[in-house]
């Protein structure tokens, strides 16, 4: 497949990257990657990179905010990062999270919400967890002119209902899914997270959806590919979920970096004659 001439990666490289380009691709069927940001080198870099769609996830809750998930996560939390992304990322089309208590209690609320994450910060999307439920506001959101990904499988939002981490659409449960995920496209989402969805099940829903779907423990099958930045660098510590593939081992980096440092201070090699002002 040659993607020179995509608008993702080649095409017109001065200007940012838009839902438009996205259908286009899976109407091709070119994969893209996605990756969460939440700060200005990262955003830059990935953007660099070419990565398309940069996602300001509630993930910040156990990946910057240091709680164990993404339950207690804010929305004043949530702006000043997406806010630092965009600043950073020229090409990348960039979606903010709505986080949990901003947009469940009904679809005026998730407009709200909506409304002022734009407003405030510059994203291109916003993107809510959850199926059939959450159809009403992925529709009025929508029509206030507000792109809206759509987020159903396994629901971190929802990690204390549904009892764990588990795999989501096996079984008869798949038909559910499909069902919801239909509705949410019908709704008007421009594209649809899948997390921890068996494979098959995600596989026909990218084929009967005409929007993007983008897996995350969904197989090899969807659209598109998302990771948490730091699960996909290696720098998170402990145990991967199975769908994680690690890129790169910046944490034992950072980690011989800092020693290194400590090394040179204590031992009185740093700072040095040239970092030094006479
Ligand atoms: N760093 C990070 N990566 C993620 O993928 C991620 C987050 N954070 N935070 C928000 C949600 C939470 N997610 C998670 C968290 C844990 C598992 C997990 O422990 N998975 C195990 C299965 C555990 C079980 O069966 O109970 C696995 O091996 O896949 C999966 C997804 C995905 N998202
Ligand atoms: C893993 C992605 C899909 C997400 O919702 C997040 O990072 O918050
Ligand atoms: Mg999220």
């Amino acid at each position: 497949m040659t993607v020179e001439k995509s608008p993702l990666y080649g095409g017109e490289a001065n200007r940012r990257i838009t839902i438009r380009d996205l259908r286009t691709a899976k109407e091709r069927g070119e994969r893209w990657p996605m990756l969460t940001a939440y700060d200005m080198y990262t955003a830059e870099i990935f953007d660099q990179a070419g990565i398309p769609v940069l996602l300001v996830g509630d993930s910040a809750g156990n990946n910057v905010y240091a709680h164990t998930d993404t339950i207690p996560v804010t929305i004043e939390e949530m702006m000043p990062l997406a806010r630092a992304v965009v600043r950073s990322a020229k090409r990348a089309l960039v979606v903010c999270d709505l986080p949990f208590g901003s947009y469940q209690i009904g679809s005026e609320q998730a407009l709200a919400t909506s409304i002022q994450v734009m407003k405030e910060t510059g994203v291109q999307a916003v993107k809510l967890e959850g199926g059939l439920p959450a159809v009403d506001s992925v529709h009025r959101i929508v029509e206030a002119g507000i792109p809206v990904m759509a987020h159903v499988g396994f629901t971190p939002q929802s990690v204390n209902a549904i009892g764990g981490y588990r795999v989501q659409g096996r079984g008869a449960q798949g038909e559910d899914l499909l069902t919801a995920a239909l509705a949410l496209e019908k709704a008007g989402a421009f594209s649809i997270v899948l997390e921890m969805v068996a494979a098959d099940v995600a596989a026909e829903i990218t084929k009967r959806l005409s929007i993007p779907v983008i897996g995350i423990g969904a197989g090899p099958d969807c659209d598109a590919q998302v990771l948490v930045w730091q699960d996909m660098a290696g720098m998170r510590s402990g145990a991967m979920p199975r769908f994680v593939k690690a890129y790169g081992d910046l944490r034992a980096g950072l980690t011989s970096a800092a020693k290194a440092f400590a090394e040179d201070v204590t031992t009185g090699q740093f700072p040095g004659e040239e970092h030094t002002y006479r």
